[in-house]
């Protein structure tokens, strides 16, 4: 569940605020897709949400947790256990193969299945990646990892920007069938940052994200 209420921040360079008395209600296992013009604060908002940065107002809720009031290593553990993130930069670690980064945070938190991660690599079609190092890849082969990372933890919210930036059209289709059905099947809140229709359009929720506050499109 996600529950966002009267979220305010402003950046010192813009004089009017990049969100402004935001609110969001998402309950658990629902999707919401964010569309709106570059730089009117789509990624701004996904990282408060993640806790990466502070609102000057307005509350995040996150099932139990407040994540506006996490201090810097609360919002690190609140992330590990509670949230998978695929944003644009992909995070991965360098030092381990894409069968490692994948389990990475599901060892973690100690809910990793072997049989669920072979699974997910399949469905986004990496599988046979995954013995090679993650330097080795495609832009477009790093976001799958990311993406397979994600799901793998089973964590309550998924945020994702962008999360099919740069694959082709038939990968694109699959991955995000891939994004949405697990999530709908675990009961994962789902949070998409997108600038494409035809995948906003697949979201429970559709939502315009202008002067600051998000409005629900129809359709
Ligand atoms: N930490 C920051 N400090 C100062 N300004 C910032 C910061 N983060 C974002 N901004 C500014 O806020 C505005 C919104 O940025 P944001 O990345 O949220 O837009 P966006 O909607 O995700 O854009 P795009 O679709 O191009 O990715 C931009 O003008 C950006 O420069």
């Amino acid at each position: 569940m996600l529950h966002i209420q009267h979220l305010s921040r402003r950046f010192p360079a813009h004089t009017a605020p990049i969100l402004s008395n935001l609110s969001l209600q998402l309950p658990a296992g629902e999707s919401a897709s964010i569309q709106g013009a570059s730089g009117c604060g789509k990624s701004t908002l996904l990282a408060l949400i993640a806790g990466f940065d502070k609102p000057d107002s307005g509350d995040i809720r996150v099932d139990d947790t407040a994540v506006h009031q996490l201090s810097t290593s609360g919002a690190d553990a609140f992330r590990a256990n509670h949230l998978g993130v695929i944003f644009q930069n992909f995070n991965l670690l360098e030092c381990f193969n894409v069968w490692d980064n994948v389990a990475f945070t599901a060892r973690l938190k100690g809910n990793f299945d072997p049989a669920l991660q072979r699974q997910l690599l399949q469905q986004l079609g990496i599988d046979q990646l995954a013995n090679n190092a993650v330097t080795s890849l495609s832009g477009g082969e790093q976001q799958r990892v990311a993406i397979a990372r994600a799901l793998n933890h089973r964590p309550s919210l998924i945020l994702a920007d962008e999360p099919t930036g740069n694959l082709d059209e038939a990968t694109s289709d699959n991955v995000i069938s891939c994004l949405f059905n697990e999530c709908k099947a675990r009961q994962t809140t789902l949070v998409l940052v997108t600038h494409s229709q035809e995948v906003a359009s697949q979201a429970d929720h559709h939502y315009l994200l202008t002067h600051g506050a998000l409005s629900q499109m129809i359709g």
